[in-house]
C-alpha cells in the first residue's frame, strides 16, 4: 500500500535535519584549507627568511680570514655592496642543490607570488637555472660566496687593495679546485666568474623590486633596511 511519512515522523526528520546543519565545522577553520598564499603572506616569508639569511651571511663573512682586519667602515661597506648578490646566489645554490622533493617548487611559487612584477621574476629564475646548469660543488659555492663579498670595487669601499689582497688567494684557489674537479672543462672556471658579473646586474633588478614593495607599503625587518638603506 502507500508509503506515507507520518506526523510524528516528520517531527523527528525537521530535529535531525536541523541538528545535522547547526553542527558544522567553523568557516575558518575549513577555509585554510583552500586559502592560497597571499602575496602578503609570500611577502612577509621571503621577508623573514632574507633576514634571516642576512644574519648567516655576517657570521660567514666574520668567519673569512682577514675580513675582521679590514677598516670597520669597509666591513660594513662590503656587507652592504655584497648581500643582495649573496643571497641571489645562496637561494640559486639551494634550488640547484634540488631542496626536499616539492620544497623548491614551494619556494619557487611564493617567489613568483611575492608582489616581483614579471619583469625580475625572468631574470631572477633564468639566474637560478643558470646557476643550476653549473652543478657547483659545495667548496666552490662557498668560495665564489666569498669572493663576491671580497670585490673590491663596491660603493663606499676606501681601501681596495687590502679587499684584493683578500679576494685573490680565493680566486687562485677557485681556479685550481675547478681545473681539478672539471678536468673537462677547460672553460668552468670562466663560466662561474660569468654568474658574478650576472650577478652585478640582478643588484639593478633588485633595487627596483624594493622600490615596488615599498611603494605598495611593504614593510621590511629593521636589519633589512640597514642593509638595503630603505626606509
Ligand atoms: C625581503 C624579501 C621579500 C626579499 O627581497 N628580495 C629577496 C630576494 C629574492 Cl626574492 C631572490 C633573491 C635574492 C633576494 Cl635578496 C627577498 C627574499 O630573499 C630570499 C629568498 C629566499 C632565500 C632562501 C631560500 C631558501 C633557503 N634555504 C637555505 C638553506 O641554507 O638551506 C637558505 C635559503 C635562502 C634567501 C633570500
Amino acid at each position: 500500500e502507500k508509503v506515507e511519512i507520518t506526523k510524528e515522523q516528520e517531527a523527528l526528520m525537521k530535529l535531525i535535519v536541523e541538528a545535522y546543519n547547526k553542527h558544522q565545522i567553523p568557516q575558518d577553520v575549513t577555509k585554510q584549507l583552500v586559502r592560497f598564499y597571499s602575496t602578503e603572506e609570500n611577502f612577509l616569508l621571503l621577508t623573514e627568511i632574507a633576514t634571516s639569511q642576512v644574519q648567516v651571511l655576517v657570521e660567514f663573512t666574520k668567519n673569512i680570514p682577514g675580513f675582521l682586519s679590514l677598516d670597520h667602515e669597509d666591513q660594513i661597506a662590503l656587507l652592504k655592496g655584497s648581500a643582495v648578490e649573496a643571497m641571489f646566489l645562496r637561494s640559486a645554490q639551494v634550488f640547484s642543490r634540488k631542496m626536499p622533493k616539492g620544497h623548491t617548487e614551494v619556494l619557487e611559487e611564493r617567489i613568483r607570488k611575492s608582489g616581483i612584477s614579471e619583469e625580475f621574476i625572468t631574470p631572477l629564475f633564468n639566474f637560478y637555472k643558470s646557476v643550476g646548469e653549473l652543478h657547483m660543488v659545495l667548496e666552490e659555492q662557498a668560495l665564489l660566496t666569498a669572493i663576491t663579498i671580497l670585490t673590491p670595487d663596491r660603493p663606499y669601499v676606501k681601501d681596495q687593495q687590502a679587499v684584493e689582497r683578500l679576494q685573490e688567494p680565493m680566486v687562485n684557489l677557485l681556479k685550481k679546485l675547478c681545473v681539478l674537479q672539471h678536468p673537462q672543462e677547460p672553460q668552468y672556471f670562466a663560466r662561474l666568474l660569468g654568474r658574478l658579473t650576472e650577478l652585478r646586474t640582478l643588484n639593478h633588478y633588485h633595487a627596483e623590486m624594493l622600490t615596488s614593495w615599498r611603494v605598495n607599503d611593504h614593510k621590511f625587518t629593521p636589519l633589512l633596511c640597514e642593509i638595503w638603506d630603505v626606509q
